[in-house]
């Protein structure tokens, strides 16, 4: 057996400091060369509770009989780390990696149907799809993103998408808000994704072909997974499902303009070209001043700004219609303007918009005369005319 990785200090109950250690501990050598166990499965989730970890690997039939002795001597090594007093590993074994022999039986109809999970597949999912692979049917994406979160980005995403598909535009709407999916719920789906022949077959809401990674796990996993986990899933999101021919990927993408955000850019350039970046800001100060920065990020990336969506932006009172600017008016508009990119216009903030995201329900379909849904109907127009004038 190796030493067990270098002791750490006393905040060890920490989750991310817990979860490094015990990630390097999976990565050492248990009992000579190649008996680490992230030689022979992947790591789908690590959380530490009172102490005791909680660790799920996904492997394959053929590897799991040999993660099995190494087990013990793991959770004994994550046992021994400071502020923590067990561990417990579930494996999941999902499919062979050695094709059946020749003489097999067959496969009963509808076994290439199976449900997906994160992570199922060997090798990092970077190098299983480089860049100018992802996406093959996909003429453009559209990325809706926001400087800050809770500004209303997803419930754009959701309605902007929407009102593509109404438009006729076949489009597919992907969550890429890996730390906070609203996606499930404002379409109101929650079946978990089927694969078919090696491909993740995407949910069907609206009009929409949709994927989120609230398909698969419930939120509160999500929120511990580090960067190259929520790179991971993103990038599988991007390469193996089967998103077809597609006029536009609409991308609810991860608030702020961190590594993520950056990465998402880089590696879908090309199809950003053809379609570009939709920045959702508040009238706020505060909103648009982050959402300035998120400007500046896709100028960098060299991605084309679609232009600025004011959300939020004025509240009419549906007794006596009388309108109140909540969060000062009109802030986006010269923001767009300081930044010389187009303004997409205003979105009302309205108790139905939120009451139809809760029910699952896109508010342009559920109220589309209604003041909010006329707003996106538009928006959508806008957005259909600049993609037609790109491809
Ligand atoms: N125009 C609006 N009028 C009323 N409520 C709205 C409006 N836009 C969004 N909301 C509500 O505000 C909340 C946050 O919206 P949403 O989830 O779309 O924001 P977000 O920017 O995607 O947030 P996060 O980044 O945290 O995921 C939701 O409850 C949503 O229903």
């Amino acid at each position: 057996m190796t030493d067990s990785p270098p002791p750490i200090d006393p905040a060890t109950t920490q989750p991310d400091t817990a979860e490094k250690r015990i990630t390097e501990i999976l990565r050492t050598e248990q009992d000579g060369p190649g008996s680490n166990v992230l030689s022979f499965a992947s790591l789908e989730n690590v959380s530490v509770r009172n102490g005791h970890a909680h660790i799920s690997l996904v492997t394959s039939r053929d590897d799991a009989p040999r993660i099995e002795p190494l087990r013990p001597h793991v959770e004994a090594a994550i046992a021994k780390l400071p502020g923590m007093t067990g561990a417990t590993i579930s494996l999941t074994a999902h499919r062979a990696t050695t094709p059946p022999p020749a003489n097999a039986p067959q496969a009963p109809a509808g076994a290439g149907h199976r449900p997906f999970n994160l992570g199922e597949k060997r090798g990092s999912a970077s190098s299983r799809h480089p860049a100018e692979t992802l996406l093959p049917g996909v003429k453009a994406v559209v990325a809706v993103a926001s400087g800050k979160g809770g500004v209303g980005k997803s419930t754009t995403a959701v309605n902007l998408a929407t009102g593509l598909a109404k438009l006729g535009l076949k489009t597919g709407l992907l969550d890429a808000d890996i730390y906070g999916p609203s996606l499930p719920r404002m379409l109101g789906r929650s079946t978990r994704p089927e694969v078919i022949d090696g491909r993740i077959i995407p949910i069907e809401a609206w009009g929409l072909t949709s994927m989120s990674i609230g398909y698969l796990v419930d939120e509160n996993q999500a929120m511990i997974w580090r960067g190259p986990m929520v790179m991971g899933a993103l990038t599988q999101f991007l390469g193996e499902v089967d998103w077809g021919e597609l006029d536009v990927l609409v991308i609810d993408m991860p608030p702020g303009t961190g590594d993520a955000q950056l990465t998402l850019a880089q590696k879908l350039g090309a199809k950003l070209a053809r379609g570009g970046a939709v920045i959702v800001s508040t009238p706020q100060d505060i909103a648009l001043l982050d959402a300035r920065r998120g400007v500046a990020m896709f100028e960098r990336m060299e991605t084309p700004i679609l232009g600025v969506v004011e959300n939020m932006s004025y509240f009419c009172c549906p007794n006596c219609n009388h309108r109140t600017e909540l969060f000062g008016h009109g802030g986006a508009k010269e923001e767009a303007e300081r930044s010389g990119v187009p303004f997409l216009g205003e979105i009302p903030l309205l108790a139905d918009i939120r009451a139809s995201a809760d029910d699952g329900t896109p508010i342009i379909l559920s109220a589309p005369n209604s003041e909010a849904a006329r707003a996106y109907t538009a928006l959508a127009g806008t957005i259909a005319k600049a993609l037609k004038d790109r491809t």
